[in-house]
């Protein structure tokens, strides 16, 4: 059985909602960034021990949360002995326009997997642009990379849009799939 483990942080709890849908879909753990950017070394370790890694963010001011990004930097340790080479990753973030500059954010995780040697999956999932589509459908927001989810501003943690909590569980159940593959 493949540990996969979806590590993200959340500032007010719809990026969590996206993390849990995730690790449903790829039947993963959860391992939640605090608020002060921290892990603890008890998660390191099943960090370091995991087959897949899924890294989830909000997107604030057009990038990763500094809560986030102070996770990527610590594990520049574990860049020093390669010690993430060849894991599988994926990963996604949540923002509150539709466009909301999210592909930064996205980017962010993706070269972080990159920098460590990691084999990145793309979404996997077409678009759903045609003029019958909604919030309610499978990748509405059209992402190709990782996976992109929307709360508009005024929403609260249990109206992240359905489509993209759908979506969030295929591409879960996708990254477990690769993992499963190459294992
Ligand atoms: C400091 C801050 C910066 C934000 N910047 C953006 C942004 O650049 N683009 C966007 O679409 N939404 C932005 N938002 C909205 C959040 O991405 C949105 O509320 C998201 O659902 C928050 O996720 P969380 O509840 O997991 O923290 C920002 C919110 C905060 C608090």
């Amino acid at each position: 059985m493949s540990k996969i483990f979806v590590v993200y942080h959340s500032g007010y709890g719809h990026t969590r909602a996206v993390a849990e849908q995730v690790a449903k879909g790829a039947g993963a753990a959860l391992i939640a960034i605090d608020e002060n950017g921290d892990i603890t070394e008890a998660e390191w370790a099943s960090l370091n021990e995991a087959s897949a890694l899924i890294f989830g963010a909000p997107t604030y001011m057009g990038n990763v949360s500094w809560q986030f990004k102070k996770f990527a930097d610590a594990t520049s340790k574990i860049w020093f002995t390669r010690g993430w080479q060849d894991k599988v990753f994926g990963g996604f973030t949540n923002s509150a326009s539709p466009n909301g500059d999210k592909q930064v954010a996205l980017i962010t995780l993706q070269t972080l997997a990159s920098q460590h040697g990691g084999i990145w999956v793309s979404l996997g999932q077409a678009p759903s642009n045609t003029k019958a589509a909604t919030a309610d459908d499978v990748n509405n927001l059209g992402g190709s990379v990782g996976l992109l989810t929307r709360a508009p501003a005024d929403a609260s943690v249990d109206e992240v849009h359905k489509g993209d909590l759908k979506s969030a569980e295929l591409y879960g159940k996708r990254i477990a799939d690769v993992t499963q593959r190459l294992s």
